[in-house]
C-alpha cells in the first residue's frame, strides 16, 4: 500500500492509496522541525482514528520545502522499512521531462500536478493551484511540464495588506455581496476575491494567447471551488489532482 504525501510551503498533506482509492486523507501545518517520531505519532493516532489498518510498503514525497524532506526520509525508513521516491530527485523518473531553462529547478508540485492533470485530461493544460502561492502550470501534448507562472497566495495577499498597513485587520477570503465594500473589511475581501478573479481569467487569457492551441483549465486547491462559483474561470475543478499525480509517478517507476 502506498503512503503519498504532498508537502506545501503550508500544510503537508498525507494520503493512503489502496491501488485504487485514497483511504483516508491527513493533513497537518507544515514544520521544517517536526521529527520522524512526532510525524508516526500523529500519522498513526488518525489512522487508528479512522480504523485503517493497512501495511504500507512504498511512500512518495513531493515537497515544496527541502528541509522537510530528511525527516520524512527517517519516518518511512524507520517505521515503514522502505526508501521513499522523492519527486524532483535524479532517480525518481517523470512521465514526460519538463522543458525549461537549463538549470531551472521547478518545484517537484507543479510537476506532480502536470503529471496528475495529464493523465486525466490528455493535454495541452493549464493547471491552477491555489497554494501558498497561486501557479499555473502549463501542460504539453506529451504530458510535459512546459512553463507556467506563479503568482502571490491569496492569504498571503491579505496577511501582507495586514502585515504593512497599520489600519488593516486581519480578514478572511470571502465571496463578497458586492464589489464596492461599504466598510474596510468588505473593501479588502473585494480587492482580493474580484482581484484574483482578474488575475486567474487574465492569465489564462494571455496564455492562450501565447500557446496558441486549444487549452483545458484545470483548477485544484483548496480556495479553487470559491473562486469558481459562477464565474467559469475552470473546465473542471479536482480537489485531489497532486495526489493524484503522486500516484501516477509512483506506478511510472514502478512499472519502469
Ligand atoms: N478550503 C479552504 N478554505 C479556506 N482556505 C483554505 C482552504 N484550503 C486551503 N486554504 C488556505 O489556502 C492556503 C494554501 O493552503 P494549501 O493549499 O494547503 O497550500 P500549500 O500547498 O502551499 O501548503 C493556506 O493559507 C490555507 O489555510
Ligand atoms: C511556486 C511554489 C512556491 C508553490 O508552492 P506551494 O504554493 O505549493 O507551497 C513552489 O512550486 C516552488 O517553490 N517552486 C520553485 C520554483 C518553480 O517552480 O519554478
Ligand atoms: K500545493
Amino acid at each position: 500500500m502506498l503512503l503519498a504525501i504532498d508537502c506545501g510551503n503550508t500544510n503537508t498533506v498525507f494520503a493512503i492509496w489502496d491501488g485504487e482509492k485514497f483511504l483516508c486523507t491527513l493533513r497537518t501545518s507544515t514544520h521544517h522541525a517536526r521529527t520522524a517520531d512526532a510525524y508516526f505519532t500523529w500519522y498513526s493516532t488518525l489512522v487508528k482514528h479512522y480504523g485503517i489498518d493497512v501495511e504500507i510498503t512504498d511512500v512518495i514525497i513531493s515537497s515544496t520545502v527541502p528541509r522537510v524532506v530528511w525527516n520524512l526520509r527517517v519516518f518511512a525508513d524507520r517505521f515503514f522499512g522502505c526508501r521513499p521516491m522523492v519527486v524532483g530527485k535524479p532517480d525518481c523518473a517523470l512521465p514526460a521531462e519538463p522543458r525549461v531553462d537549463p538549470g531551472t529547478t521547478v518545484g517537484p508540485d507543479r510537476l506532480v500536478n502536470a503529471a496528475g492533470a495529464h493523465d486525466r485530461h490528455g493535454g495541452d493544460l493549464i493547471v491552477v493551484d491555489f497554494g501558498t502561492a497561486t501557479t499555473f502550470d502549463v501542460v504539453a501534448q506529451d504530458g510535459a511540464y512546459v512553463g507556467g507562472v506563479i503568482a502571490p497566495g491569496v492569504n498571503l495577499s491579505l496577511e501582507a495588506l495586514h502585515a504593512a498597513a497599520a489600519a488593516l485587520p486581519h480578514v478572511d477570503v470571502t465571496v463578497p455581496a458586492k464589489v464596492i465594500g461599504t466598510n474596510t473589511v468588505a473593501c479588502m475581501q473585494s480587492g482580493v476575491f474580484w482581484g484574483y478573479i482578474g488575475l486567474v481569467r487574465g492569465i489564462c487569457g494571455q496564455i492562450r494567447d501565447e500557446y496558441a492551441s486549444p487549452m483545458k483549465v484545470i483548477g485544484t486547491g483548496g480556495l479553487a471551488p470559491l473562486f469558481a462559483q459562477g464565474h467559469r474561470l475552470f473546465d473542471v475543478i479536482e480537489d485531489d489532482l497532486t495526489m493524484h499525480g503522486l500516484t501516477v509517478i509512483h506506478a511510472h517507476n514502478k512499472k519502469g
